[in-house]
């Protein structure tokens, strides 16, 4: 079957880049990409590509080569779905808030919407392609929805889970480890539509990285993944505060696992916490399916690596009280990073959220510069948290677009993200504009130790022993 028609419901940060790179691969298909979001798909099509409503690298140039040609960004859900052969859903699958499984379960409201939408307009037969992030067994749910209209139309239910990371998404797409793709093996009609989406990879990532699996094993494998990426994060980041007591170094301990080629380099970076919008929900969304089948340590044992997370994240504001001598209130800190890791704008479950929160609850006054991402958003994760009123947000962080100016009689600076940027700042002038002892908690490891202590900095690495003036510093390990 050939492809000429596609439908991605959904907008977003999945949805947009992902459409955007099969637009420009497969300049045959038409792909249209549609959200009830106007302001969102607004911005899509702005004129002005640099505007578009993510930050990725790369992305500008790839949405304005399909741009017009044989990409569309579009509100009219309903024509787009009739069109197409093809559907993709990319819509939000949050921790639900309510109800059942609240904090827990993943929220399928959205996805059920689409669902009943798509059977709502079809005319013609359909493959329906779930590139959310779903529980287990989603893909029954929508073929029982999809399958009770009685107008004659067929769908072929396929999962094809999305592994690209924020900040790297175009380089994810192009050159992907694996594209996976879950679909009914057992049936003509089913291996029909596997190869269909296929051959859409097919035109640029190489055949022996499509892997094809039933459903079930798609689906669960993507839970799978983000919940091991996220347990090493949690490990290297145990092993931190191990290293902060016994004198050792995790930059050196995690060169020295990296090298064990069964262990790899990658995805050791100790840190304040892991943050974004999927590796907490998905993590929890495992755990709360565990907990339905009744397998309590399974449910247990990954539980453990949110715990450990929210633990990182506390430990650090801890320490950062602890170390201006019991108090913050009344000092000014800054804050040089908001985003949940760098190059993104993307602040969803952002360990600065949580971190300023604490140090708000103990009465500092908070400087916030992040590069990417505006006041607005800012004061809109906090105002979610509803620890306090809108107002006393507002009055207690002020949020500036001048890194100098926020770093500027402050008692210390704290690096939430990893920002290429702040190694580039002449930190000798940020010195000489705050109050001293200058602190500088760093949360990511992102800076040069050696070099600032010898400015005068206080510095207050993730799992490093404290250096003195005159201590030698091992450079940092190269751990991607
Ligand atoms: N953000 C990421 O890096 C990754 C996300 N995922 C998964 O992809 C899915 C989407 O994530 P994001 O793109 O980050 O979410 P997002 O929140 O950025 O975008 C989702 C979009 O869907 C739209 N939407 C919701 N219901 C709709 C409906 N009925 N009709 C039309 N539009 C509708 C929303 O308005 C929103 O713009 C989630 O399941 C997520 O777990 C998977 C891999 C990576
Ligand atoms: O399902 C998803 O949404 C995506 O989740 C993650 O991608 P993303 O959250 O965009 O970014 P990551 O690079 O995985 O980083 C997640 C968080 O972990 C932190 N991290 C990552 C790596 C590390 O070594 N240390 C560390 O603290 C990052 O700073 C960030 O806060 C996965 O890497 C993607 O494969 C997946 O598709």
């Amino acid at each position: 079957m050939r492809i000429k028609n596609i439908c991605c419901i959904g907008a977003g940060y999945v949805g947009g880049p992902t459409m955007a790179v099969i637009a420009q691969k497969c300049p045959d298909i038409q792909v249209t990409v549609v959200d009830i979001n106007e302001e969102r798909i607004a911005a899509w099509n702005n004129e002005d590509v640099e505007r578009i409503p993510i930050y990725e690298p790369g992305l500008p140039a790839v949405v304005q080569e399909g741009r017009g040609r044989n990409l569309f960004f579009s509100t009219d859900v309903d024509t787009a779905i009739d069109k197409a052969e093809m559907i993709f859903i990319s819509v939000n699958t949050p921790t639900k808030t309510y109800g059942i499984g609240k904090g827990m379960a993943a929220d399928l409201k959205w996805i059920e919407l689409c669902a009943r939408q798509i059977a709502r307009i079809s005319r013609n037969d359909k493959i329906v392609v779930e590139k959310s992030t779903l529980p287990v067994r989603t893909a029954a749910a929508l073929k029982e929805i999809l399958k009770h209209t009685g107008n004659g139309v067929k769908y072929q239910i396929l999962s094809n889970p999305e592994f690209l990371a924020e900040g790297t998404a175009i380089q994810d797409l192009l050159h992907p480890d694996r594209v996976l793709i879950g679909g009914d093996i057992e049936t003509k009609d089913g291996i029909e539509a596997i190869s269909a989406l296929s051959d859409i990879y097919e035109k640029w990532v190489p055949k022996s990285k499509i892997l094809t699996t039933n459903v079930w094993s798609s689906e669960l494998s993507k839970l799978t993944a983000n919940a091991f990426l996220a347990q090493r994060v949690s490990s290297i980041n145990a092993m931190s505060e191990l290293c902060e007591v016994t004198g050792a170094d995790v930059t050196e301990v995690a060169k020295a696992l990296g090298m064990d080629s069964r262990i790899g380099p990658k995805f050791l970076n100790s840190s304040v916490g892991f943050g974004g919008s999927c590796f907490q929900k998905d993590i929890l969304n495992l755990v709360y399916i565990a907990k339905s089948f009744g397998l309590k340590q399974v449910a247990e044992y990954w539980e453990q690596v949110i715990i450990m997370n929210d633990h990182q994240k506390k430990r650090f504001a801890a320490n950062i009280i602890r170390t201006l001598y019991n108090t913050v209130s009344g000092k000014k800190i800054t804050v040089l990073g908001w985003s949940f890791k760098k190059d993104t704008n993307d602040t969803r479950e952002s360990a600065a959220i949580y971190v300023v929160d604490h140090l708000l609850n103990e009465e500092a006054e908070i400087a916030v510069y992040d590069p990417k991402v505006q006041a607005e958003q800012i004061y809109k994760d906090l105002d979610y948290l509803e620890s306090r009123n809108k107002e006393a947000n507002r009055l207690n962080l002020n949020v500036t677009n001048d890194p100098y100016e926020a770093c500027k009689d402050s008692h210390a600076i704290a690096v939430l993200t990893e920002w290429e940027e702040f190694k580039t700042y002449n930190w000798e002038k940020i010195y000489e504009n705050m109050l001293k002892p200058a602190f500088l908690f760093d949360g990511r490891n992102l800076l040069n130790i050696e070099e600032l202590t010898k400015i005068g900095f206080v510095i207050k690495s993730i799992g490093k022993p404290a250096p003195t003036k005159n201590s030698v510093v091992s450079k940092p390990a190269l751990v991607s």
